[in-house]
Formats: structure tokens, sequence, C-alpha cells
């Protein structure tokens, strides 16, 4: 699998970048198509790129947002994504951004998963998806180890699926492998020494043991220290 590898000499360097690839991507499907989707992780990496991204001048009204995957807690409690991206992404000039929602109120996933999916199915190939990655070589909620991780890898996996592992402190849902790798243009987010020694320690693995192969080919690592 062949992807480039970009790396920068300090983190607000990449993030001024990253955002404005990721915005010159959106100006650009939003020429092609009356409506656009970026999906995009949770986590501690994208904030800042998020906070440029939400002040670039493009037709947000016109661009469907959604997450990678959430964690399976309501939308106002700290460890939500959604929270995330309200706070972050979806405010500015990015507020006019429809969010594809990836949590509904209920206990378990399970129960509200096929109401979630067939909203995003519409918005599929996506446009633009943002990934980070763990130190774990998982990326979304693919986590090595996870109870549903060979069919979330499987070409005829559903759009979004449950995932429960070691490595998650709660519920998760996910993107999909065939969903995430089908987008039309993948950038993958990773800070520091130990996320650059995970992916060159991927190369060669199965996605069953390193899941962020299920994603890498074809696209734009961003790296800094
Ligand atoms: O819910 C999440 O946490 C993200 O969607 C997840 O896929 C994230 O991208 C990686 O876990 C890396 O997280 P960090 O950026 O915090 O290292």
């Amino acid at each position: 699998m062949s992807y480039s590898f970009n790396e920068y000499a300090d983190r607000e360097m990449l993030i001024i970048a990253l955002a404005n690839r990721i915005a010159g991507e959106l100006r650009g499907a939003l020429a092609r198509a009356e409506r656009v989707t970026m999906a995009v992780p949770g986590g501690t990496s994208p904030g800042p790129v998020f906070d440029d991204l939400n002040d670039v001048e493009l037709d947000w009204s016109r661009v469907d947002v959604m997450l990678t995957d959430e964690r399976w807690v309501p939308e106002d409690h700290e460890r939500s994504n959604t929270k995330l991206l309200r706070e972050r992404l979806l405010t500015g000039k990015a507020a006019e951004a429809r969010l594809l929602p990836m949590f509904l109120p209920c206990e378990e996933p399970e129960a509200r998963l096929d109401e979630l999916a067939e909203q995003i199915r519409p918005n599929l190939p996506l446009s633009v998806v943002l990934l980070g990655m763990g130190a774990d070589m998982h990326t979304a909620s693919l986590f090595p180890g996870a109870d549903n991780l060979d069919e979330a890898l499987s070409r005829n996996a559903p759009i979004l699926m449950p995932m429960r592992a070691p490595g998650a402190d709660e519920p998760r849902v996910t993107l999909t492998a065939p969903v995430l790798d089908g987008a039309l243009s993948k950038h993958v987010l990773i800070f520091g020494d130990e996320k650059r020694a995970a992916l060159e320690n991927a190369k060669g693995k199965s996605p069953k043991d390193a899941p962020i192969n299920a994603v890498l080919d074809g696209a734009e690592v961003h790296w800094a220290p």
C-alpha cells in the first residue's frame, strides 16, 4: 500500500497547511457537486485544525460534516466527539455546515445504529476524510482486538458498526473500513515520535493487527514532532 508522508518542522506549520489542504479540497468538491461530506475524528489532535478550518471562507451551507467515530456518551459529555465538533469546528464561518449525527440517546449503540447509518448512506462516498491514529495503530474506532473488528474491516461491512475494545473506555460507533477507505481524499494526522514509530511498525502488518493499514492506500499522512 502506498501513502505520502508529509513531515512538518512543527505542529503549527502542519495545522496551517492541513487546514488549507482540506479547505481547498472542499472547495474543489463543491465545484463538482451540490453538497459534499467531510468526516473528521475526535480525540486530542484535530482541535487546532478545526480552529483554523472554521475560519475558512467557503460555502459551508453545502457541507455535511460527520465524525469518523464516536464514543457512546451523551453529546454534552466531556468525552463526546460531537461536543468537540460543535465547540471547535461547527462555529465561526463553519457554523452553517450540517452535522450528521453519530450519537442518539439510548443505552447501547446497537439500538439506533441502522437509523444513523441510513442518514449517512446518501452522503457516500465521503469527499474528504481526516483520520487520527493511536499508538496501537487504530484509526477511527477500529481498534486491534475489538469485538467487531473483522467485520468492520471486511469489504461488505455495513456503514457503521458498534465497537468495544480493551483500548476504548466506552462503547464506540465507527465508520467501517470500506467507508473510510472509499473517501475521495484521505488525510491522516499524527503528532509525535511514538505515533511515527507506530506507523513504521504497521508496515507489512495485516489490518487486523494494524487497522490503520485498511485506509492508508492513497492517503496523505501529516506528521510533526
Ligand atoms: O474518538 C477518538 O478518539 C478518535 O476519533 C480516534 O480515532 C482518534 O483519532 C485516535 O484515537 C487518536 O486520538 P488522539 O488524536 O487523541 O491521539
